[in-house]
């Protein structure tokens, strides 16, 4: 399996955080310092990715705009021009657009199968489910040989990036204008970003700010995938006056290797105690595993002899993702330091812990 490309979001915003006004003309807010820096990065990718209303809104062309930048890519052996990538799923894209009628790269469309008939004259079409799924794009392109994406916009498409955990690095130009028009639209848009980004980068090009982040290692993209299984599996959960949970086990790799929820088999079972038991003690797998649970692992209980806390220090799992620590409404929780003591590896993803609370207002005092 051919790895998925590093993925680098670029994007200009007013100070009130628009892309663009909304009138019917693009709004510019880069300078032209600012344009040959994301020219260097058009340049420095293998494909370019753009969602649906911005190839209708802007109709850009998406090409590298220096020749000296294109003979760079020529002399390194590269295409002149990257690989045009969109993703729609109403498939109203114009044929005669100028994504797909400038220059000469590749054009690629990730849409059902069904709702693009009329461009297959003029892209190849990807079917990557229905809704198209990032993940898939993002295998496909792997395959395809793309190893640097950049992914211009707009707000929805950087929004998805960011709420899958899927974006590597961005590259934000604050301009010193305010939109001041809800209509207009957001670089982003309401979502959890489950993974922290850190300011790597601080410039001025001109009146234009420039921000370079880079998004923290961990949680990956397969543990923000897992950890969102696993909090979407309590809704499994049995109606309780306890928590509901969800947990899954996963290889390295993200391949589920167990799965289980608060109740399931027995009412007392736990999240994390019911997808161990579908596991054999001395399966090998179990040394490079990451534990998903939506909640912090138990670290004492009633109802039944070992924690979940002992139960996972009784397996060689190395790792235990969560969203959210245990509050203080039946015990103190001491899951994380306990596993963090014996020298298993704790992530944390707080801003997926709304998630677990929305499941658990059944409980005293918890609110999403
Ligand atoms: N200042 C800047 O740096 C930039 C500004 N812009 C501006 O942003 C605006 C466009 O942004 P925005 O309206 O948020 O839209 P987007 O450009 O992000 O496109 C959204 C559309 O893309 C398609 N799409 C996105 N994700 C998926 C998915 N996972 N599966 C299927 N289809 C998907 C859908 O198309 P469909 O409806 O066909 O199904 C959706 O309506 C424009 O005004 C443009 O000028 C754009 C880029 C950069
Ligand atoms: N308005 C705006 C951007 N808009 C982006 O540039 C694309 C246009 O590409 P092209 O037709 O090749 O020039 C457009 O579709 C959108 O992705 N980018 C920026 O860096 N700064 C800006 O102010």
């Amino acid at each position: 399996m051919s790895s998925r490309p590093h993925v680098v979001l670029s994007a200009a915003q007013s100070l009130d955080g628009y892309l663009d006004d909304a009138s019917t003309t693009r709004l510019i807010l880069s300078n032209e310092d600012d344009f040959a820096e994301v020219d260097r990065l058009r340049a420095d990718a293998d494909a370019i990715l753009v969602g649906a209303n911005t190839v209708r809104a802007d109709n850009p062309r998406l090409l590298v705009r220096s020749a000296d930048l294109r003979s760079e890519r020529v002399a390194a052996g590269r295409p002149e021009q990257p690989i045009k990538v969109t993703v729609t799923s109403s498939g109203k894209l114009d044929p005669a657009s100028r994504f797909f009628t400038v220059g000469e790269a590749p054009k690629l469309v990730y849409a059902p199968p069904v709702a693009v008939d009329g461009l297959r004259d003029v892209a190849t079409i990807i079917d990557a489910g229905t809704p198209p799924r990032l993940e898939r794009i993002l295998d496909d392109l792997g395959e395809r040989g793309v190893r640097q994406l950049l992914v211009e916009g707009g707000g929805a498409v950087h929004t998805q990036f960011l709420e899958a955990g899927l974006a590597d690095e961005l590259r934000l130009a604050i301009a010193p204008l305010v939109v001041g028009d809800p209509r207009a639209p957001r670089f982003l848009g309401p979502g959890a970003f489950p993974r922290p980004l850190e300011l790597a980068e601080l410039r001025q090009l001109g009146d234009v700010a420039v921000l370079h982040y880079r998004a923290a290692a961990e949680p990956t993209p397969i543990d923000v995938l897992r950890l969102r299984q696993a909090i979407a599996l309590a809704d499994e959960c049995p109606p309780s006056s306890t928590f509901r949970v969800g947990a899954v086990i996963a290889a390295p790799d993200g391949t589920v290797l167990a799965t289980g929820h608060s109740g399931e088999g027995e009412p007392h079972n736990h999240a994390e105690e019911a997808a161990l038991a579908k596991l054999r003690a001395d399966d090998p797998r179990l040394a490079t595993a990451t534990m998903y649970s939506s909640l912090e692992p138990c670290s004492s209980r009633a109802s039944h002899p070992k924690s979940c806390t002992q139960l996972i220090l009784e397996t060689p799992i190395p790792r235990v993702v969560i969203a959210w620590r245990e509050p203080s409404l039946f015990v103190e929780a001491e899951g994380v330091e306990l596993l963090a003591a014996a020298g298993r590896k704790v992530v944390e993803v707080p801003a997926l812990a709304a998630e677990v609370r929305r499941a658990n207002t059944h409980l005293p005092g918890i609110r999403p």
